[in-house]
């Protein structure tokens, strides 16, 4: 068997000419969608991933900024931006870029966010939206999965989904949300005994582990549909996920590559938010 790859890349331009469309009908309603990207320090993958959100949000006519703040900057000078952004009828989506430097308290920060405001999908309140399925903002890459798993028609409901890993950002909400499309879900992480034989019984497989490789054949059920979410820096310069996507190719009926799977549909997903935000449909 040779898995079909599902090509993030490919789907984000897709969606984004729908957006294109979307944008330059609410720009004749006067609604300009806005996106603020707040960027502490000088992280590079950080800096890559902000500018990829700023000409992405440009791709699609969405007005964007980035507030580039020192590594130096308090937790109270953070949160007082926050506030200013927050006040700003102009400004519909606002995100702060993560990993933060350790001097400053995420929770903190996530939680000063209006919730209406909060494309992210990270704020309490919407989480707790998502995990009771009403409708809000979801966390972007968690939505950008399961949008590559219905582009393809793939059958989520009474499926056995493994999510390997219990991040706030991927590995919890990704679970929930397949929970919420009737999937029977098992979620894996560092702690868990006999990781091979559970997911071996998985039926879409989602590998969020934050390690080179470590997921090959042996651990994927022949059919299976693998997701990929590791974005690795090799000492070459070269990406790879957490996925031996040549072995696993082997035994899946689909996968996704990394680059050009779920990296893009994060930023893609966001673009999605934003519009809901500007269009006032998030309460
Ligand atoms: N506030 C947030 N911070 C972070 C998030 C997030 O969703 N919100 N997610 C990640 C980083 N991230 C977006 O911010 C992100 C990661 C990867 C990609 C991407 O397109 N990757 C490409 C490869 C890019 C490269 O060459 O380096 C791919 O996979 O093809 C986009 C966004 C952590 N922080």
């Amino acid at each position: 068997m040779v898995a079909e790859v599902i090509n993030g890349k490919e789907l984000s331009m897709q969606l984004k000419l729908d957006m294109k469309k979307e944008v330059e009908y609410l720009k004749q309603q006067n609604i300009l969608p806005h996106l603020t990207v707040v960027l502490v320090g000088n992280n590079p993958a950080s800096r890559s991933y902000v500018n990829g959100k700023k000409r992405a949000s440009e791709e699609v006519g969405i007005s964007s900024e980035i507030v580039e703040l020192p590594d130096t900057v308090t937790e109270k000078e953070l949160l007082q931006t926050i506030e200013q952004l927050n006040s700003d009828n102009g400004v519909h989506g606002i995100l702060v870029q993560l990993p933060l430097p350790d001097h400053i308290n995420v929770e903190h920060i996530i939680e000063s966010i209006d919730p209406k405001k909060d494309v992210d999908g990270f704020h309490p309140y919407n989480i707790g939206k998502m995990m009771t399925g009403q409708d809000t903002f979801l966390p972007c890459t968690p939505y950008g999965i399961i949008t590559m798993l219905k582009s393809k028609n793939i059958t989520i409901e009474g499926k056995h989904a493994v999510v390997i890993g219990r991040s706030n950002i991927v590995g919890k909400p990704v679970g929930q949300l397949l929970l919420n499309e009737n999937a029977t879900v098992t979620y894996c992480h560092s702690k868990t005994n006999n990781l091979k034989e559970i997911t071996n019984t998985a039926d879409i497989l989602i590998v969020a582990v934050g390690r080179p490789n470590v997921i090959d054949k042996a651990y994927i059920k022949e059919g299976a549909v693998v997701i990929d979410v590791g974005i690795n820096r090799l000492e070459d310069g070269s990406l790879t996920g957490d996925v031996d996507f040549e072995s696993a190719s082997e035994q899946a009926n689909y996968i996704t590559p990394v680059p050009r799977g779920v990296g893009p549909m994060t930023i893609t997903m966001l673009l999605h938010n934003t519009i809901k935000a500007a269009k006032g449909l998030v309460k």
